[in-house]
């Protein structure tokens, strides 16, 4: 890129942020250090910045003068009513179905062990090859403890996870299909309707992993009729490093479920204290011990400023950015040996990008040492965040040309 014009790219650019009728809510967002563009807030999300009030508030007010007597001014039951609201904003999901806790890893656990129980007789788990690393090794991890199978699949190249690609592995022995709604990789984005009528055909439950399309994108988890749901909240629900997941159950589930990790703040009377373990009625069931209401806080602003701003604009902006950032690859990269994993059809990608170079590992560390910050993900790949309310179509631009630097450095 010229440093004395402005290239047709970055002209365009700001021709999009101008048109953006979501860029004011970028001002929202904490940003300055050496940052020159973000390109992960799907691996961490930014702060906003009025969190740093709701934390200081929170530890000069609702802990700092109501100390224990938080517990029953809100705390205890936090999870369910911070779930309740991941459900209504995010996932198409009824009051009473989604509850807050633990890590995604925790209540992945939980859920595909639930899944098991609630499908007596039936021994096989589906599962991708393209899933994300927690997922696959929960799956594994579960298959040994219980004896469980395993039925892998493999995502295709272009179509990720299809209905007919699970077709032969489905059968009357099957408990649950596990899968990610977008490949954390690819950024495949399945149809999770057609996966879960296919599942439900032969009588197996759909576990959906949501991390990467939680806020990026509509979710209908009811309409969908998806059974179980897992999700972070530190990508696109900005709650910060380590904040806790999100499950869903679907009401239907709700009387029969069982989970493996049997604790106090899951009983049915938590401050009673008596003898033998009796589940808590409805969706709290899934909490095993005290819930880190400190890392609750965060995503409750990222919820407030998803739901002002609309899932279905947000949507509108991410399509409209990974577009922009596949056809500025095309343009600028094609040459240099960059090729575009994600799917080039926006009904069929999530809120990233992710190319192929071999040299990607080197690249994404020369622009880390700029200040420009995506992700490398093996073996090849620079994976391009696109967080719709924190990111720009010039931070685009600006993490494109940095990789164009790079391959255009004499060796
Ligand atoms: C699809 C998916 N599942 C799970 C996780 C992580 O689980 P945890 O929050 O327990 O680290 C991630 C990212 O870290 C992910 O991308
Ligand atoms: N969860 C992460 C962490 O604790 C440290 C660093 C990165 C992460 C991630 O979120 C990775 C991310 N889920 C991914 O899709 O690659």
């Amino acid at each position: 890129m010229g440093t004395t014009s402005r290239s047709t790219a970055q002209n365009q650019a700001a021709d999009l942020d101008a048109a953006d009728s979501l860029r004011p809510h970028l001002d929202r967002f904490v940003t300055g250090g050496d940052v020159q563009a973000y390109l992960d807030g799907n691996s961490l999300g930014r702060p906003l910045r009025v969190t740093a009030e709701r934390m200081r508030a929170f530890v000069d007010e609702a802990w700092g003068t109501r100390l224990i007597r938080g517990w029953d001014e809100g705390w205890f039951d936090l999870p369910l009513r911070l779930g309740d609201r991941i459900g209504a904003v995010t996932l198409g999901a009824a009051a009473g179905q989604t509850v807050v806790a633990d890590s995604t890893t925790v209540l992945l656990y939980k859920l595909i062990r639930a899944a098991l129980a609630l499908r007596p007789g039936r021994t096989e788990i589906v599962v991708d090859r393209g899933n994300f690393p927690t997922d696959r090794y929960l799956a594994e991890g579960i298959a040994a403890e219980t004896g469980a199978t395993l039925r892998w699949i493999d995502p295709d190249h272009d179509a990720g996870v299809t209905v007919d690609l699970l077709a032969p592995v489905l059968g009357d022995q099957t408990a649950l299909v596990l899968l990610s709604h977008v490949a954390y990789r690819s950024g495949h984005l399945l149809d999770a309707a057609a996966i879960t009528d296919a599942a439900h055909a032969h009588g197996a439950l759909v576990l959906l992993d949501v991390c990467h399309s939680a806020g990026a994108l509509p979710i209908h988890l009811d309409k969908w009729g998806v059974d179980l749901a897992v999700g972070c909240t530190y990508k696109y629900l900005n709650g910060g490093p380590g904040s806790p997941a999100f499950a869903y159950v679907a009401h239907r589930h709700l009387a029969d479920i069982t989970q493996p990790i049997w604790g106090w703040m899951g009983a049915a009377a938590s401050f009673e204290m008596g003898q033998g373990y009796v589940a808590a009625q409805g969706v709290r069931r899934l909490l095993s011990g005290t819930p880190p209401v400190v890392a609750m806080q965060p995503m409750i602003d990222m919820l407030d400023l998803i739901d002002e701003a609309g899932v279905d604009a947000i949507r509108e902006k991410s399509t409209a950015l990974t577009g922009f950032a596949i056809a500025l690859v095309d343009e600028r990269l094609t040459d240099h040996g960059v090729t575009v994993a994600t799917p080039r059809d926006p009904d069929r990608r999530g809120g990233h990008v992710t190319i192929d170079h071999p040299e990607s590992q080197h690249i994404t560390a020369r622009l880390w040492e700029q200040g420009i910050i995506p992700d490398f993900r093996r073996p090849s790949g620079i994976r391009l965040g696109l967080s719709p309310l924190s990111t720009s179509f010039t931070d685009v631009v600006t993490g494109v040309e940095a990789i164009v630097a790079e391959l255009e450095k004499p060796a």
